[in-house]
């Protein structure tokens, strides 16, 4: 997937392309990632890439010149017909099932605001999807794309070794994970579950749905009320219930 960031910090996103899963990604170019900063539009002595607000207030809007150049020049650099998303709090909250729809297009233009935000004209007129990461304001969109450049880099196909897409199970099913363990067996006086240690991988597997069902169950009933369980796993998270009584 061919992905250019509209921000005017490109240095910040050195965070998901030289680090981790997706910088394995983008070294198999299975991803790329570029940058266009709106500073390099500017054709002021001081290259001003902010601009104040209509109506006065605190704050500053930023400059819609260099913005539109740098948002041209990222769409221009990618696959004809990306999807131009605009990371912001107004956006439509980002869930795993959103990833995968993001993840199925061929590129992507990712705009980063800064200051009180860009234009609404300049929204109206170029972007296509306002995202959300949460209900939160942050200083700056590029941690809110960086996070979507990472959830979605996951389930691009060949990004996860077999092994590791396993763990997307209970995620993908919209369930909170299970417990993990590893070495050293005992640790501050806690053993590890012993069916860990069975070989026995059908009672493992069961047990690891058990505890993902009842940790849903338990922490984020709301996920639980959007997922259609099976008989089995309606069976196993009752059992999960009755052994919270003992
Ligand atoms: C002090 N102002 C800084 C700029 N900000 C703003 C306003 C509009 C667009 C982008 C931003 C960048 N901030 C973001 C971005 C995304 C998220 C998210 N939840 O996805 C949270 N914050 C408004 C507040």
């Amino acid at each position: 997937m061919e992905i250019s960031v509209v921000s005017l910090f490109p240095e910040m996103f050195a965070a998901v392309r030289d680090y981790g899963v997706t910088g394995r990604a983008v070294q198999n170019g299975l991803l790329s990632i570029q940058c266009c900063n709106p500073r390099d539009f500017t054709t002021d002595r001081h290259q001003t890439v902010d601009d104040r607000p209509y109506g006065g207030g605190p704050g500053m809007v930023m400059k819609t010149e260099p913005l539109q150049q740098a948002i041209a020049v990222a769409k221009a650099s990618v696959a004809p017909g990306a999807t131009v998303i605009y990371l912001s709090p107004q956006g439509r909250q980002l869930t795993q099932a959103g990833l995968a729809e993001l993840a199925a297009k061929p590129s992507l233009v990712l705009l980063a605001g800064r200051y009180e935000g860009v234009d609404e004209r300049l929204i109206d007129s170029e972007i296509d999807e306002e995202w959300s990461i949460g209900d939160y304001v942050l200083s700056g969109g590029e941690l809110a794309a960086m996070v979507m450049i990472d959830g979605l880099s996951r389930l691009l196909p060949g990004v996860l070794g077999h092994h590791l897409s396993a763990e997307q199970d209970s995620f993908a099913e919209g369930l909170l994970d299970c417990p993990h363990y590893t070495r050293p067996e005992h640790f501050r006086g806690m053993a590890v579950p012993g069916v860990l240690l069975s070989g026995n991988h059908e009672a493992i597997r069961r047990w690891r749905l058990k505890q993902s069902l009842g940790r849903t169950w338990l922490r984020r009933r709301d996920l639980l009320e959007q997922v259609e369980l099976s008989d089995e796993q309606n069976k196993l998270l009752a059992e999960f219930i009755r052994e919270l009584d003992d």
